[in-house]
């Protein structure tokens, strides 16, 4: 199938402007949020909210990120891997507002995996979830607080997220 652009560099910079916005406009006190990217390209949409977040309200907010493996719910469960990732926030998640953050929200399953991973590390007084595309099909009951693009999908299509420090260019496309 063809792949078509549907978002360049210019609207994915302006959907996290509006995102960093949002998050602050949402009543928490902005020294007890945390942001947790998730590998691999949460990690760099979160590092560009931390940086927006920054330039309008100069506060740098902690950024963690996080690799799901060891959570998925497809793991080989007789492998023990769980313990290693319980100290791999730099952060103490407790007491603060957890922000999730992804490119990809599709059946839930990763966000679960993230959850239990930060519970695992603390407890936090909320977590909220951040993503660049929604594209539906949830197989969990999750829902995003901050949705970048509601892009409605069958489950023959894919999204991608390109991004500039992974893949050289800003843009998702659908095929
Ligand atoms: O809601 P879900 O069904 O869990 O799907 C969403 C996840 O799928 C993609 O990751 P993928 O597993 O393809 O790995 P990647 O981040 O290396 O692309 C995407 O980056 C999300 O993290
Ligand atoms: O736990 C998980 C995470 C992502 N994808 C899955 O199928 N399971």
């Amino acid at each position: 199938m063809t792949e078509r652009v549907l978002y360049d560099h210019n609207i994915i910079k302006r959907t996290l402007t509006r995102i960093a916005h949002e998050i602050l406009e949402k009543g928490v006190n902005v020294h007890d949020l945390v942001l947790v990217g998730i590998k691999r390209r949460g990690e760099y949409l979160a590092a560009r909210l931390q940086q927006l977040i920054l330039d309008i309200e100069g506060v740098n907010i902690p950024l963690e990120s996080l690799d799901i493996t060891p959570y998925r719910d497809d793991r080989d469960r007789s492998a023990n891997l769980i313990p290693q990732i319980q100290n791999s926030f730099q952060t103490s998640l407790t007491d603060k507002t957890v922000i999730i953050v992804d490119d990809v929200l599709y059946t839930g399953r990763t966000i679960r995996s993230a959850m239990d991973a930060i519970m695992d590390a603390g407890r936090p007084n909320a977590i909220r979830l951040a993503v660049m595309v929604d594209r539906g099909h949830r197989e969990l009951p999750i829902r995003a607080d901050f949705i970048g693009k509601n892009i409605p999908t069958s489950r023959k299509e894919n999204i991608s997220v390109y991004l500039q420090e992974v893949d050289g260019i800003d843009q998702i496309t659908i095929c």
